[in-house]
């Protein structure tokens, strides 16, 4: 269970998670919505220790995840994988060793340096590109997959992580309707049979709607609903997206694109490299 605390984040005078608190229990899934720059991203990023809080603590299981280090820190990001709206493979490896590198806390730092795993590992990473249906691809280099086709290849890594909570960041946003539903249908069936928390930044209400056990609107930082889907009446959806409810209620499954102009987000996006490094730094640094 992941108890958020009156969490906060503050960039200068403005602050994008405003003290929040929400009790997320196993295997649950969470759709977060909310128009361009409500807060979802810096949210899911605090949950993954990507970005510091300013204020508040996230209670994982009794321990505080704001105060972990070093390997406990490596450790809380292994049960906590990330899916990301640009995917973040790593374009000129293969497709397994882009799911292997989901290994890495797992399977100790110098093997990982020199890319060198066991049969059981890549098994085990075949396995989970398998229930992706992208078994095929192992021995393709990513970058020559479709942007759907690289989802699932993200979403296997995040499988080959063993997490506990999958945490996804707008992961259709980029993606035609038919491999939006491939995606969302995959962490769908990832949270049903392994009983893997899910929580989903979706932009668009219909897809929250159709997914998800549970819906939090985020307006402003603040959490304005939180409930079941069947709750989310119209009036609800227009407190969550203010101006922006018409276009929301109009835009398809994946449609990012009506985002108002101007409300591109400065935040430090990190791929899977800097993701790798960082990891590695802190295990050197003990
Ligand atoms: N690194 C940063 N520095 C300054 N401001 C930031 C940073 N990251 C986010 N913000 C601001 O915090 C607010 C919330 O941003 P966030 O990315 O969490 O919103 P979002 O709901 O995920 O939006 P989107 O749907 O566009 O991704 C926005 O006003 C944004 O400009």
């Amino acid at each position: 269970m992941l108890a958020i605390k009156n969490l906060t984040k503050s960039f200068k005078t403005r602050n994008a998670v405003d003290n929040i608190s929400l009790d997320i229990p196993d295997g649950q899934m969470v759709g977060v919505i909310g128009r361009s720059g409500a807060g979802k991203s810096t949210l899911l990023r605090m949950i993954n220790r990507l970005a510091e809080p300013t204020g508040g603590s996230i209670i994982f299981d009794g321990r505080d995840v704001t105060a972990l280090k070093g390997r406990e820190l490596l450790e809380w990001r292994a049960n906590c994988a990330m899916v990301f709206q640009q995917f973040n493979l790593v374009g000129r490896l293969n497709v397994l060793t882009n799911v292997l590198t989901g290994r890495l806390y797992h399977h100790g730092l110098i093997a990982s340096m020199f890319q060198v795993f066991t049969p059981a590992e890549r098994a085990f990473a075949i396995r989970a590109l398998d229930r992706l249906g992208m078994a095929h691809t192992a021995l393709q280099q990513a970058d020559t997959l479709s942007g759907g086709q690289m989802q699932r290849v993200a979403i296997a890594r995040a499988l080959a992580q063993e997490p506990k909570i999958v945490l996804a960041d707008e992961p259709i946003a980029s993606l035609d309707p038919m491999n939006a539903k491939v995606v969302m249908d995959a962490l769908r069936t990832i949270n049903r049979e392994d009983g893997i928390a899910v929580i989903c930044n979706l932009h668009t209400l219909d897809t929250a709607r159709n997914y998800c056990d549970r819906v939090i609107g985020l307006f402003e930082g603040r959490v304005v609903f939180d409930g079941p889907p069947s709750a989310l009446t119209e009036q609800a959806a227009r407190e969550i997206y203010g101006a922006e409810a018409d276009e929301a209620f109009s835009e398809s499954m994946t449609s990012t694109t009506l985002k108002p102009a101007g409300t591109e987000v400065p935040a430090e996006r990190l791929t899977e490299a800097d993701l790798q490094q960082r990891a590695r730094a802190e295990l050197l640094a003990g």
